[in-house]
């Protein structure tokens, strides 16, 4: 029996039919050498029979004195959670994304350990997909890209590598298994808040500096007043998920021209994107765009839970020129990450519990429609560089699908694998309906920069 975080809990509230709360990846795989071609229907047996379903995977949600707890499923049904599927024909990336876009719309299960994985065959090219789709209640980006790596090979040749509900846990030195009982649970909890009092000197002062700092520098003061914009109404249950690849090479060529990190660049290209996509429906607002941009705190190698904190992040799209653009972006973000460098982990959560406030509780009550906090979330989780393979198949691509939600109706995430970095923007299908194009127009921020740069 283990309680959730009040990170992990806030997922579990903030879901309802029109904004599920899962995440997702969809992993591209190439048939082995050799294989022949009912290669994944064996596969899909093999899977069903060989292995056992193991934490997190075999917990699901249970309440007790009101407060949710992860306990084992004494059920667990492994046909529901593990789905084999086929796609149409012609079977191009067109119908895997019309899939994952059907697939990631639909709620799951709170009777049941809330996850699903779906292999697909169908594929042109003799290529395999995974989808795999997990309640963020129970992982961050981070840990998904942890597990997910955890159950592939730098080598080909291995073989009889598990699925991801049976990967095998990592001890961690040092730790005792704290049991399950509910005592437990409880003493976890007041630990918890005895730690969070210890936060307020630090994160009160911090929160002085950002009001006083927000009163001199009106850039600064602009990230505290998100514009409305069409990316922010009310959405519906439907998404749409499109995906690409961009080469990291190009990518960091970028960064040093410009003396900035990736994750600059890349937040940049999201800037240029929204900016083009706004400009075309004539609807790019005046005053600059605000992005979500989580920051890993996951100090260790733990795949458990939600470990983020937020940096606020201003994306300048009042801003003509690409170069200037992206300075101003690296500019801020530096400042927000040089106030996070001299903060606790759990000081930087309730900082970001803090400015986040206004948006919980718009999105928890329906109250203060009109205080827009940002406007889109964009969040970067970096993957392994090099090649990988799961049983001899060789991993072409690794896609994020995450959550669209009321009034922030894209979601732009991206992974990086063997020197590309893999976009996945998620959106409400009726908010965003040419959400595809936005793919061209990350390409064109990119080139932009490039030419800017004179590279
Ligand atoms: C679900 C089941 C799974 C199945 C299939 C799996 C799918 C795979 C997961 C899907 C997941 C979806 C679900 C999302 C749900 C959330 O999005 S939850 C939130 C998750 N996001 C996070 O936690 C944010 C994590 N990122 C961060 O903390 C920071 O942005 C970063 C990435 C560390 C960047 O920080 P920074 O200091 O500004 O940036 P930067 O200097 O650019 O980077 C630091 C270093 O990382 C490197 N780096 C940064 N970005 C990249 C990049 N994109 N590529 C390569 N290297 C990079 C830099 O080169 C640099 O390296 P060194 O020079 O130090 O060697
Ligand atoms: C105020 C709460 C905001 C929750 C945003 C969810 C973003 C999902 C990416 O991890």
């Amino acid at each position: 029996m283990k309680p959730l975080s009040p990170t992990d809990q806030l997922f579990l509230w903030l879901e309802k039919r029109q904004q599920p709360m899962h995440v997702g990846g969809l992993q591209l795989f190439s048939f082995p050498e050799g294989a022949p071609d009912d290669y994944v229907a064996q596969l899909a047996e093999e899977l069903r029979q060989k292995f056992e379903v193991t934490p997190p995977f075999n917990q699901r949600l249970s309440y007790k004195l009101g407060q949710p707890m992860w306990v084992e499923d004494e059920h667990l049904d492994l046909e529901h959670h593990f789905r084999f599927e086929a796609l149409p024909t012609p079977g191009r990336i067109r119908e895997l994304l019309a899939f994952v876009s059907a697939e990631h719309s639909h709620l799951m299960d709170r009777e049941r350990p809330m996850w699903e994985v779906h292999l697909i065959e169908g594929l042109k090219d003799r290529q395999f997909a995974i989808y795999t789709k997990i309640h963020h209640s129970l992982v961050d980006g981070v840990s998904a890209m942890r597990m997910a790596t955890r159950m592939l090979s730098d080598n080909p040749q291995d073989t009889g590598l598990p699925p991801i509900w049976d990967l095998p846990r990592k001890a961690r030195p040092g730790r005792v298994d704290p049991g399950s009982s509910l005592w437990h649970s409880i003493t976890h909890l007041l630990g918890m808040s005895g730690k969070q009092l210890g936060t307020i000197p630090t994160v009160a002062k911090e929160l002085l500096k950002t009001i006083n700092q927000a009163r001199k520098d009106p850039a600064y003061d602009s990230i505290f007043h998100a514009p409305r914009s069409v990316l922010n109404q009310k959405i519906t249950g439907s998404r749409r998920f499109a995906a690409q690849s961009y080469c990291l090479t190009r990518i960091k060529s970028v960064c040093e021209a410009y003396g900035t990190t990736i994750n600059d660049v890349v937040t940049a290209m999201c800037a240029s994107a929204l900016r083009t996509y706004l400009m075309n429906q004539d609807a790019l607002p005046e005053k600059p765009l605000i992005a979500f941009v989580p920051v890993s705190l996951h100090r260790d190698e733990s795949t458990e839970g939600n470990q983020v904190g937020v940096i606020l992040a201003n994306l300048h799209t009042d801003e003509n020129d690409a170069g200037q653009r992206l300075l101003k972006i690296h500019h801020g973000m530096q400042e927000a990450k040089d106030r996070y460098r001299h903060m606790s982990p759990e000081e930087i959560i309730n900082y970001t519990a803090l400015t986040l406030a206004p948006a919980a509780f718009h999105l928890l009550t329906g109250m203060a429609p009109k205080w827009q906090t940002f406007n889109v979330v964009i969040s970067n989780v970096p993957g392994p560089s090099s090649p990988r393979y799961w049983n001899g198949a060789k991993l072409e691509g690794m896609y994020p699908v995450s959550i669209a939600m009321d009034r922030m109706a894209l979601n732009m995430t991206l992974t990086s694998y063997n020197g590309q970095v893999e976009f996945g923007l998620i959106g409400c299908r009726r908010t965003l309906p040419s959400l595809q194009r936005m793919l061209d127009y990350l390409e064109d921020g990119l080139a932009e920069l490039e030419i800017a740069a004179g590279l």
